[in-house]
């Protein structure tokens, strides 16, 4: 049956190969030397659809055409299979695979979905923490790591209270949690040269062996929950009717594992904990750290993104706004939604293939364990779905149409089942931080420079360009 089953494969209707010179390494290298030009190469000979040789495996590649059906079949394409051969979070913290799969839902639900809830705690405790880093006016140069450290603030308040977020240490390891870890992801997989997954072993074992940062941060955050959740367990036992429920993330999770007796395991709620501060620190980070670059790159846009924004603050009555009156800036929102379409890497999202084997609407079939990946910035600069000129920035492109709303050409928050569950409280967490910035102060690169987004392979990570703040005024905001 095995020789039948090969036989099967061989009849497969596989997109081309791409001719390569050097057994084992095949197109590796000139894939990472620079992963735009070589892809667009491969696209005018090939099409739509072809297969690279890297790193030891045959990997296909897809466009504006057919990307759509690997989002949408979810029975067939999976992610999260692909990504832990890189990425094996759960095999790093002990835990079996699909252990934190109620995690996304919860998200979605409590948070995503609850942007009331949180929407003053977002503005305090992001204003605290701009004033506190940038105050009177001031440089960063490079600027993601104050954004991280400012981004940390709400995501803490968010997903563990408003209590916690006011704890330096804590703080610091929800920022950085996610960025000590990437030298680890980064390392390329040579290892695969010799035999498949021997990377993914390697990475496992160095992990297991070395301190690395990740324990540190792992200690803080069970140091840090464990007193908050013995309080909410001993309030919980000794009034249960009465009990009113903290709102947060972590309150959920312990609803979720909460024993009998009154018991929960605060190991589970840690690794709980530091897996949403991986999926939402560094990302929201990195694309504030984009669009504040952005804003600088494009001067001639300043003025009317500001007249919005002092539009709104004209209108404010209380404290806070409120979500409805956020959803108001149309404006930033477009701008944002560009910024995510503009600044995205240049490939992303390997999907496994599952099944026996998929057969794309082309008639190009893959077999069963093939890596099938996305050619997503051809994907946002489609001409069809994004309209003119899509190699620009223009910031009103998608005026009407909100940054948190996933299609099938649009794909900064993923798309399909998986798509993140985090995007909405991400976008109103990012405008907010952008609308206080923009009002407060005069924003430019250092050197009147363009900052341009490195690129490592395909990847893109943000610019580390210079970034000064000029306070243009002195807002009274949360009194
Ligand atoms: C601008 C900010 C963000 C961007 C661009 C972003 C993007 C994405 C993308 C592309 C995915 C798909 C899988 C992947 O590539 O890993 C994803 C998944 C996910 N995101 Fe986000 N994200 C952002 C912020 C957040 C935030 C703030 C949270 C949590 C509060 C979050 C929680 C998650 C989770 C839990 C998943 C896994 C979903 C699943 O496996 O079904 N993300 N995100």
């Amino acid at each position: 049956s095995k020789l039948l089953r090969r036989k099967q494969e061989l009849k497969l209707n596989e997109p081309p190969l791409v001719p390569y010179k050097y057994p084992i390494i095949g197109h590796t290298f000139d894939y990472y030397k620079d992963t735009e030009k070589f892809l667009n190469k491969c696209v005018e000979e090939y099409g739509e659809i072809f297969s690279l040789y890297i790193f030891g495996k045959i990997e296909t590649f897809v466009g504006s055409k057919l990307s759509p059906e690997v989002f949408k079949n979810d029975k067939d394409f999976n992610f999260d299979i692909a990504f832990k051969e890189k990425f094996p979070l759960e095999r790093f913290m002990n835990r079996t695979d699909k252990y934190f799969a109620p995690l996304p839902r919860i998200l979605f639900t409590y948070l995503s979905q609850e942007l009331p809830a949180y929407t003053e705690r977002v503005q305090r405790t992001l204003i605290k923490a701009i004033n506190e880093q940038i105050g009177d006016g001031t440089i960063l140069q490079p600027p993601l790591k104050t954004f991280q450290l400012i981004i940390a603030r709400p995501i803490a308040a968010s997903l563990v209270g408003e209590e916690l977020s006011e704890d330096k240490e804590l703080v610091n390891t929800v920022a950085f949690a996610s960025s000590d870890f990437i030298p680890f992801i980064s390392i390329p997989p040579i290892l695969n040269f010799i035999y498949p997954l021997l990377h993914q072993k390697f990475v496992v074992l160095l992990f297991k062996l070395i301190n690395n940062p990740f324990k540190v941060h792992r200690e803080v955050i069970k140091r840090k929950i464990s007193p908050v959740v013995e309080k909410r367990l001993n309030d919980m036992k000794r009034d249960k009717e009465s009990y009113v429920p903290p709102i947060d993330i972590l309150q959920k999770l312990l609803e979720l594992i909460i024993e009998d007796d009154y018991k929960a395991d605060i190991d589970v709620l840690t690794d709980y904990i530091i897996t949403a501060i991986f999926a939402a620190t560094h990302t929201t980070s990195t694309f504030l750290t984009n669009a504040v670059h952005q804003y600088a790159n494009h001067p001639e846009i300043q003025k009317e993104l500001l007249e919005e924004q002092e539009r709104l603050l004209g209108f404010k009555t209380g404290p806070y706004y409120t979500t409805e009156q956020m959803e108001t800036l149309v404006k930033l929102d477009s701008f944002f939604r560009e910024t995510l379409r503009m600044t995205t890497s240049i490939v992303f999202f390997e999907h496994k293939v599952l099944n026996a084997h998929y057969t794309f609407s082309s008639g190009h079939q893959v077999p069963k364990g093939r890596h099938v990946t996305t050619r997503l910035q051809e994907v946002h600069r489609d001409e069809e779905s994004h309209g003119e000129n899509p190699d620009e920035f223009n910031f009103l492109r998608h005026l009407g149409n909100p940054a948190s709303r996933v299609e099938k050409h649009y794909l900064a928050f993923s798309f399909g089942k998986h798509a993140c569950p985090g995007r909405y409280f991400a976008a109103n967490e990012i405008k907010n931080a952008l609308h206080y910035l923009i009002l407060t102060y005069n924003i430019k690169n250092v050197n009147e420079e363009k900052a341009v987004l490195p690129i490592r392979g395909p990847f893109k990570r943000s610019s580390d360009v210079g970034l000064i703040f000029e306070k243009r005024k002195d807002i009274n905001f949360c009194n």
